[in-house]
């Protein structure tokens, strides 16, 4: 038989799909680790069959079957032999799509039916095996805000497959930077609100994200719209993520505050999520004064973190839209903001002034060229 080399999963995929391919993975079959070393190829880790190729530095794995032996996602054992075939380590994949291999030939290796599910578009777990890993049920979902304007749906038995995983108790085992990384993926493809909406399908964004699981009880929610405005307008991440953790409710300042401690968010995801559900607070309860303005300005300390003020001020007009209420005044603060950074503090500093009394003249003078 000899050494055989496969390009599999993600690229075998997207080629099908007529997308860029990015990452390039392989799999090679009736090969030992030494073959690989004495090939030059060079081992990733301690115990994992992943070689990386010393040119294209490109990652090739050893084809191998894996076995549940624990809970969540740390518990697996893989096996890994160069009797392995190709079709068996396609097997302990996640989706038939994912689930393709090319030969050097260019012939595809198409055990399950991936192509017909292409052309069916449809997301489809290839085996119960499946259900070994808890990941699975946040990338199917991923996969769906991917490609879900492609026309692709999750497969019936695959929504009932991951339900019955979270019912088990399966999704409670994954960690929350897991959960965070796999979040912060979907913000970033083109119907990221399908991401959520497919975890409540399954039943498991009350599991993995219980703090804004009422967020998404309605495909048309003020969340869900406004993350969908802020994809159409190629948001930064942080705004997306704003836009889908907001909420009117009182009680969404700590609901906000909890989510990100425990998922670990980048401290910039928090704070513009706190912010923009302040600022937003702010503006519809109070008459939009000066004074207020002013005080949004300092809130947000957008005098020393301007960029992160922006990226705020456009997830509230993201969600003011959403919500069909009147338009965020974002125009009318950027330009507070400028005409405050422009106050010369250096006369006041030459006028004598220190401490507490220059601060009092610096924000009287703030308050004076935003009144005018
Ligand atoms: N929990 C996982 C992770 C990965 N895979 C398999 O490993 C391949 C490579 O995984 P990854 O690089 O994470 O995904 P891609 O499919 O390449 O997708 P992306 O475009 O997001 O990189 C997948 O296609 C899939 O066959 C899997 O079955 N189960």
């Amino acid at each position: 038989m000899g050494i055989q080399t496969y390009l599999v999963g993600g690229a075998v995929r997207d080629e099908l799909l007529g997308l860029p391919v990015k990452d390039k993975d392989w799999v090679v079959t009736g090969a030992t680790p030494e073959d690989m070393i004495k090939k030059g190829f060079r081992p990733v880790g301690q115990d994992f069959p992943v070689f990386l190729h010393p040119k294209t530095k490109e990652e090739y794995a050893l084809a191998r079957t894996e076995k549940k032996s624990g809970h969540g996602y740390a518990g697996f054992t893989f096996f890994t032999s160069p009797d392995i075939t190709v079709e068996e380590d396609l097997l302990r994949r996640d989706l038939t799509i994912n689930a393709i291999a090319k030969d050097d030939q260019g012939n595809l290796i198409d055990p399950y039916r991936g192509q017909k599910d292409i052309q069916k578009k449809l997301l489809r777990h290839i085996s119960p095996a499946f259900r070994e890993d808890p990941l699975r049920i946040l990338r199917v979902a991923r996969f769906a805000a991917r490609f879900a304007p492609l026309g692709f749906q999750v497969a019936d038995e695959t929504r009932e497959l991951m339900r019955e995983m979270v019912q088990e108790g399966e999704a409670a085992w994954l960690v929350a930077e897991r959960v965070w990384q796999e979040t912060l993926r979907a913000l970033g493809e083109n119907d990221p609100a399908r991401y959520f909406f497919e975890l409540i399908e399954a039943d498991a964004l009350s599991v993995v994200m219980p703090e804004i699981a009422s967020n998404f009880q309605s495909l048309s929610s003020v969340q869900a719209k406004a993350l969908t405005l802020a994809q159409k307008d190629n948001a930064e991440a942080e705004i997306r993520f704003a836009c889908a953790v907001n909420s009117a409710a009182q009680s969404n300042f700590d609901n906000v505050q909890s989510l990100c401690t425990r998922m670990k968010t980048p401290k910039q995801f928090k704070e513009v999520a706190e912010l923009s559900a302040k600022l937003l607070a702010i503006w519809q309860e109070e008459p939009f004064s000066p004074e207020v303005r002013l005080s949004i300005l300092q809130q947000a300390d957008g005098f020393r973190r301007k960029d992160r003020f922006f990226l705020i001020l456009r997830a509230c007009s993201f969600l003011c839209e959403a919500a069909d209420k009147k338009a965020f005044p974002k125009d009318q603060l950027i330009s507070d903001l400028e005409k405050c950074t422009q106050i010369a503090v250096k006369a006041f500093v030459d006028q004598g002034l220190k401490g507490k009394e220059l601060a009092e003249a610096i924000q009287a003078e703030r308050l004076r060229v935003i009144s005018l």
